[in-house]
């Protein structure tokens, strides 16, 4: 894809989130790989409703800024996920409401953040990691994310919000959606007694489709 075309889907499905309330205000960032190796990032106090092609931050292969607005503070987290996923083409990361709201309750499971609700859960994200709670900007999420050696596609950042990183823009912004979809599945159906998969159903989803599960 060319870098005016990347531009555009960056600009075009950041807006998608943003007017569906997948994130608010100027939170939430975005991040592509272009052809030459380097990255498009989204300028540090935008709106993804207003995202303006022409003035992305543009860096260079070996990490330059190269052009466009001074980038997200969460470039050392954008960059773990690129530097240990050979496979990471995008990187997306929201304050969607559900995924923080399910972050917060005292019972979840750090190392399965979202319950096995459905197959494209399972599909999409694999197993998702909770990292505990940091202040934005800091770079020691940047650190958690490489001390995860490129296991997870997806991370939850307490109290903050999702992080995840696709093979381009398209498949990172169908996985953080499918992310916050099943926590709000989650939280509307706690204390329900809802059914969730069960683990037969999990293994058969897993071995279909080819989940990163068990690394
Ligand atoms: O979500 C955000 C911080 O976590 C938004 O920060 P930026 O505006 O610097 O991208
Ligand atoms: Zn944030």
């Amino acid at each position: 894809m060319t870098d005016t075309a990347l531009r555009e889907e960056i600009c075009l499905l950041a807006k998608s989130l943003f007017d569906r309330g997948l994130t608010h205000g100027s939170t939430g960032n975005i991040s592509a790989r272009t052809e030459d190796g380097g990255l498009l990032v989204s300028p540090t106090g935008t709106s993804f409703g207003r995202l303006d092609p022409a003035r992305l931050s543009r860096f260079d292969a070996s990490g330059q800024l190269i052009g466009g607005d001074k980038p997200t503070k969460e470039m050392p987290l954008h960059t773990a996920f690129y530097d240990t996923r050979g496979t990471a083409g995008a990187v997306v990361h929201l304050h969607s409401c559900h995924a923080v709201a399910l972050s917060m309750m005292t019972d979840v499971d750090e190392d399965d953040f979202l319950p096995p609700l459905t197959p494209y859960g399972l599909m999409k994200l694999g197993r998702v990691k909770l990292l505990p709670f940091f202040l934005p900007g800091d770079p020691a999420m940047g650190q958690a994310v490489r001390g995860l050696a490129g296991r997870r596609s997806a991370v939850m950042l307490a109290n903050h919000g999702p992080v995840v990183a696709g093979k381009d823009v398209e498949a990172a912004c169908n996985a953080i959606e499918e992310l916050e979809d099943t926590a709000r599945l989650a939280m509307m159906t706690r204390g329900m007694g809802a059914r969730a998969l069960t683990e037969a159903q999990v293994r058969a989803v897993v071995t279909t489709f080819d989940v990163e599960w068990d690394a």
